[in-house]
C-alpha cells in the first residue's frame, strides 16, 4: 500500500525466517551448533575461493609487518536481496539494538610515530579482535600499565574494515550505507521510529561515517537521498498516498540544547531551548524549528547550514573535532487516503541519526580553558550513556514496573534523557563503534561498550492510525474550540498577572496545540492534493476512454479479408491439381458469397449505409453526453476540492508551518 511492496515482502521473508529459526533453535538441545553450522553454511556459499583464503589467513593474525593482514568488513555478505545468515536474521527481528564497528585508516600524524594496527577482522564470523601492543608506541604506554593486558575479540553484527583501500574488502561509505542504513529506511517506510548512533574516541571516524565528506557521502546525506528517491517512486506509483518530510537538526553543547537550524547572531550569546517530557511522545526540546522539505536538495541544504553551525574544534587528536553531540532527524508522515472509504491511513516515523562528541582523555588531547570543560561535559554525558547503556542491558532493569524504571538514569544527562526513547522505547536502533586502529585502551572501552549494547532490547512498535474524514474534521473542530478557551484564559491570566507559573504552563499548551491543529491542516491539505492526483489520473482515464469510443464509433474498423497469395495459390494448384480443376469455379462464387465479403461489398454498394451511421451517430451523442456530464462532475468535485485547499493555505499563511508560534 506504501508503494514499497518488495521491502515489505522481504521485511516478511525476513521474519518468516527468523520464527523458522527460533523454532529451529528451540529444537536443537544446543543452539551455538545451529550458529555454527548456518555460519559455516554461509561461508561456503557465499565465499569466493580468494575470500576463504583470506579467512584462513586471517587466524594466523599477527604477521611481522606493521598492520596486520586483516580479512575486511563484509557488507556483501550481508546481501541486500534478503538472504541474512540465521544468526542475523534473529538479531535483526528480535529489537535488540543492532551494532556494528567500523576501523578507519592511519592518520598521517599516527603513520609518523610508526604507529601498529592493533585491530583485526573477519569476514565470517563478524569478529572484531584488538591485538596486545608492542613496547614501540607511545600512545600505548598507558595501556602498559595495567595489570592485564591481553587480546580481545568480540563480535558484532557487522564488522567495517575501513583500514586499508588496498584491501579487498575494504568497507566504502556506500558499503556502510547499503549494510546499514538502507534496512533502517526500510523500517521507516513501514513506521517504526529509527535511531542511528555513531559512538567512539574522539578522531576515530563518527563525523566521517555519519556525515562523510563531499566526495564521500555518509550516512546522513545517503539516508536523505535515498528517502526521496523512494518518495518519488512511490509517488508515481500510487498518487493517493501523500508523503511529507520534515527535518529538525540539533545540538548538545556543555549540557545545552541548541538549534542548529537557526542561524547565529554574531555578538550575541546563543539561544539555549528547554527539555520537556509529554507522556505521549516522550522527552522533546520545546521550540525546536521543523522545517518541511520536499527534495533531496531542499533537506541537503538545511543539512549543511546546520552542520557549517555546529561547535567544532581542533584539538591535539583531531583537527576538526565534534565539541558537542548532534542530532539529526527526519520525521517521515505517509498519508494514505482511500477514495472509496474516505478513510485516511497515516503512518509517522522518525529517523534519529546521531553524531555523539568523541570520549577523550585530558591527557591526549591536551586541553585547557574552553575545551578542558567541553571534554568534561563530553565525558560526562558518555558517562551516563554508558550507565544507561549498561541498566538496558541488564535484564532485570528490562522487566516492566515502577523500579526498573527508575534503574535507568536517563535524566542523568540532556544527551540521555533526549535519547530515551530511541536507547530503551519505541524504536529500532543501531550504534556504530569507531575505533581508531592503534589505541588500545580507548580501543577496548568503545568495544566494551559496543558489546554491551547488543544486548539491550527495544519495543518498536508501527506508527499507524486510521481516521476517517469526518473525525478528522471533528478532531480540528474540537481544536478549535480548545484553542479559543485556552486563548481566553491565557489572555486572562495574564490580565490579572496572578499565576505567572500557571500563565506560562497555558502558553505552552495554546502554543502546542496551535502546532498540532497547523499540522493536522496541512495534512488535510496533503490528503486534498491526494484526492486531486487520483482524479486526474481518473480524469485522464475517462477522457482517454471517451476519445477512443468516439472514435471507434465514428470510424469503425472493416474487417480485413486475407487474399490468398498467388504463389500460395499455385502450391495449392499443384498439390490439388485434379479437384482444383472442379472446385475453382463455385470457390471464386463462394468467395464473393462469404458474410463478411458481403458485409464488405455491401457497404461499397451503399445499402443500409443511411440507417448504420444513424445509430452509430446517437450512440456516440449518447455517449458524448454521458462523458460530458462525468467531466462535469469531476471538475466541480475538483473545484470544491480546490477552494478547500486555497482556503487552508491562506489559514497556514497567517501563521505559516515549521516555524514556532512564539507569543
Ligand atoms: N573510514 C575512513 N576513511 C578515511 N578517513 C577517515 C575515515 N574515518 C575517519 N577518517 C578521517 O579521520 C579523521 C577523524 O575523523 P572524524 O572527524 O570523523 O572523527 P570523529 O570521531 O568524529 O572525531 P571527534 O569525536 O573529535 O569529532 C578525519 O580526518 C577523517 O577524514
Amino acid at each position: 500500500m506504501y508503494g514499497i511492496p518488495d521491502n515489505l515482502n522481504r521485511q516478511r521473508y525476513r521474519d518468516a525466517i527468523s520464527d523458522f529459526c527460533d523454532a529451529l533453535s528451540r529444537l536443537v538441545p544446543l543452539p551455538q551448533l545451529l550458529l555454527s553450522s548456518s555460519s559455516r553454511q554461509h561461508s561456503t556459499q557465499t565465499l569466493t575461493g580468494i575470500q576463504q583464503q583470506d579467512a584462513i589467513d586471517n587466524k594466523d593474525m599477527r604477521p611481522a609487518a606493521h598492520a596486520i593482514r586483516s580479512s575486511a568488513s563484509t557488507p556483501s555478505l550481508r546481501s541486500r536481496d534478503g538472504t541474512l545468515p540465521a544468526h542475523m536474521m534473529r538479531l535483526d527481528g528480535g529489537g535488540n539494538v543492532r551494532v556494528v564497528v567500523r576501523v578507519r585508516a592511519f592518520l598521517p600524524r599516527e603513520i609518523e610515530r610508526g604507529a601498529e594496527c592493533l585491530i583485526s577482522m573477519d569476514p565470517i564470523t563478524q569478529m572484531t579482535t584488538l591485538h596486545v601492543p608492542n613496547d614501540d608506541d607511545p600512545a600505548n604506554t598507558r595501556a602498559k600499565s595495567r595489570k592485564v593486558i591481553e587480546e580481545k575479540s568480540f563480535t558484532f553484527d557487522n564488522s567495517f574494515w575501513s583500514h586499508n583501500t588496498r584491501d579487498r574488502h575494504y568497507a566504502h561509505q556506500e558499503d556502510v550505507y547499503n549494510s546499514l542504513g538502507e534496512d533502517f529506511l526500510d523500517h521507516n517506510f513501514e513506521g517504526y521510529h529509527t535511531c542511528i548512533f555513531a559512538y567512539g574516541q574522539t578522531g576515530s571516524g563518527k563525523s566521517y561515517t555519519m556525515m562523510g565528506t563531499q566526495e564521500q557521502p555518509g550516512l546522513i546525506p545517503r539516508t536523505c537521498e535515498d528517502l526521496f528517491q523512494r518518495i518519488e517512486a512511490a509517488q508515481n506509483e500510487t498518487p493517493n498516498i501523500s508523503y511529507h518530510v520534515r527535518v529538525s537538526y540539533f545540538e548538545v553543547y556543555n549540557e545545552h540544547v541548541r538549534d542548529l537550524l537557526v542561524p547565529i547572531v554574531p555578538n550575541q550569546a546563543p539561544y539555549y531551548l528547554k527539555i520537556r517530557e509529554s507522556p505521549v511522545d516522550g522527552p522533546y526540546v520545546k521550540d525546536l524549528t521543523e522545517v518541511p522539505v520536499r527534495n533531496f536538495k531542499e533537506i541537503l541544504r538545511y543539512m549543511k547550514a546546520g552542520d557549517a553551525s555546529r561547535t567544532v574544534a581542533s584539538t591535539k587528536m583531531n583537527d576538526t573535532s565534534s565539541r558537542s553531540h548532534a542530532v539529526f532527524t527526519i520525521m517521515l508522515k505517509q498519508i494514505h487516503h482511500d477514495m472509496e472509504t474516505d478513510e485516511t491511513t497515516e503512518r509517522s516515523s522518525r529517523i534519529r541519526l546521531v553524531d555523539l562528541a568523541g570520549s577523550e582523555r585530558a591527557k591526549s588531547t591536551e586541553a585547557t580553558g574552553a575545551r578542558l570543560r567541553e571534554g568534561s561535559n563530553i565525558n560526562k554525558s558518555l558517562t551516563t550513556l554508558g550507565r544507561v547503556i549498561a541498566a538496558l542491558a541488564d535484564p532485570k532493569s528490562t522487566r516492566s514496573g515502577k523500579r526498573s524504571r527508575d534503574v535507568v538514569p536517563y535524566r542523568d544527562s540532556i544527551l540521555t534523557w533526549l535519547l530515551k526513547d530511541s536507547l530503551g522505547g519505541n524504536s529500532k536502533t543501531a550504534m556504530i563503534a569507531c575505533i581508531a586502529p592503534s589505541d588500545y585502551e580507548e580501543t577496548l572501552s568503545t568495544l566494551r561498550y559496543a558489546d554491551q549494547a547488543k544486548r539491550i532490547r527495544t519495543r518498536a512498535v508501527v506508527n499507524q492510525d486510521h481516521i476517517s474524514t469526518a473525525e478528522r474534521d471533528a478532531q480540528i473542530a474540537a481544536m478549535a474550540e480548545e484553542i479559543r478557551l485556552l486563548q481566553l484564559s491565557v489572555s486572562d491570566s495574564r490580565q490579572r498577572e496572578k499565576n505567572a507559573r500557571e500563565s506560562e504552563e497555558r502558553l505552552e499548551e495554546y502554543q502546542n496545540s496551535v502546532i498540532a491543529m497547523q499540522r493536522m491542516m496541512e495534512e488535510r491539505s496533503l490528503v486534498a492534493e491526494g484526492k486531486i492526483r487520483s482524479l486526474q489520473t481518473e480524469n485522464e482515464a475517462l477522457r482517454l476512454h471517451l476519445k477512443l469510443a468516439l472514435d471507434s464509433l465514428k470510424n469503425p474498423i472493416p474487417e480485413v479479408v486475407v487474399q490468398p497469395r498467388s504463389s500460395d495459390l499455385e502450391s495449392l494448384d499443384n498439390e490439388n491439381a485434379v479437384e482444383d480443376v472442379e472446385e475453382k469455379g463455385s470457390a471464386g462464387k463462394s468467395k464473393r458469397q462469404s458474410p463478411v465479403d458481403e458485409a464488405y461489398y455491401d457497404d461499397e454498394d451503399g445499402e443500409d449505409d443511411g440507417y448504420e451511421s444513424e445509430i452509430y451517430e446517437e450512440k456516440a451523442n449518447d455517449m458524448q453526453d454521458y462523458m460530458h456530464e462525468l467531466l462535469k462532475d469531476l471538475s466541480l468535485f475538483r473545484r470544491k476540492i480546490g477552494d478547500d485547499k486555497v482556503r487552508f493555505l491562506a489559514e497556514s499563511q497567517r501563521s505559516p508551518f515549521g516555524v514556532n508560534v512564539n507569543l
